[in-house]
């Protein structure tokens, strides 16, 4: 049975095809290579405290329109202002209403490092996430055979970027270290079904060890939810909906930090 991934998913591919008969990976690549380095996340995540990745969401397929974002890097610099420790930018167009401009935008605002949220499935994503300044970019293990996990998270090194590696079962977890994921988030969000259950990451945190930087991501829309997968192990926590929908997103950042 078709899953809301395969048909998110699906879509991803469809753009890729015009992106890529626009502007061929060689152009890509080497705009890739010319870009400025990427910053690695890692220090920050690992430094003591909670590290937040602040989201630029305008949209999700679980909750229909969430803001109207004019301008993401407003959003972005306010975000970092109040300590976000990256920026999670999301790119896909059809469900998230997100593109590779609102990418541009953020990087050229904020110094911190920015995540670009997407589907990735072909390596030419990767060429274009660092071509237009991503530092961090998503391996999605549901949407990923062992193979191309492999393979991406070794595309994403090569070019500078930090690999945020997506698990959501236990299977998934070892699969994640199997490869040497550095960097492994828990989805509370079943993107199957869509359901959000915040204990998902308590339950998988210790699968993961103390090796790899922890991160729980969505269904936490309040500092108390912050706090509460903090004291569970999460050294990040990645939000979206409880940021863009507060009204102060400097203080909403800041009061996640303090949990
Ligand atoms: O947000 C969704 O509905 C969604 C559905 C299907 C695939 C991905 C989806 N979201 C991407 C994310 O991972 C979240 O935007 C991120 O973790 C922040 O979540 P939240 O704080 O709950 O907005």
């Amino acid at each position: 049975m078709s899953t809301v991934l395969d048909s998110i998913i699906a879509g991803v591919r469809a753009d890729l095809a015009e992106r890529k008969a626009a502007k061929p990976m060689f152009f890509v690549e080497r705009e890739a290579v010319e870009a400025a380095a990427a910053i690695s996340p890692m220090e920050r995540f690992r430094a003591p405290g909670l590290a937040v990745i602040a989201e630029v969401k305008r949209r999700s397929p679980s909750k229909g329109d969430l803001a109207d974002i004019v301008d993401p890097a407003a959003l972005a610099g306010a975000y970092a202002e109040g300590g976000a420790a990256a920026i999670s930018v999301l790119t896909e167009r059809h469900r998230f209403n997100g593109t590779l401009a609102d990418l541009d935008a953020v990087r050229a605002r904020v110094d911190v490092p920015v995540l670009r949220k997407d589907f990735m499935v072909d390596e030419y994503q990767f060429f274009e996430a660092r071509a237009h300044g991503a530092d961090i970019v998503l391996l999605i293990v549901a949407a990923l055979d062992d193979s191309e996990l492999g393979r991406f998270l070794h595309l994403s090194k090569e070019l500078g970027m930090t690999a945020l590696v997506e698990t959501h079962t236990a299977e998934e977890v070892d699969r994640a270290l199997a490869v040497g994921a550095e960097l492994i988030g828990v989805n509370n969000r079943n993107l199957k079904t869509l359901d959000v259950d915040l204990a998902t990451f308590g339950l998988l945190a210790d699968r993961i060890g103390e090796d790899a930087v922890k991160v729980a991501e969505s269904g936490i829309l309040s500092p108390a939810d912050a706090a509460r997968v903090a004291s569970e192990g999460a050294d990040v926590v990645l939000v979206g909906e409880a940021l863009v929908k507060h009204g102060s997103p400097t203080e909403a950042v800041a009061e996640m930090i303090k949990g």
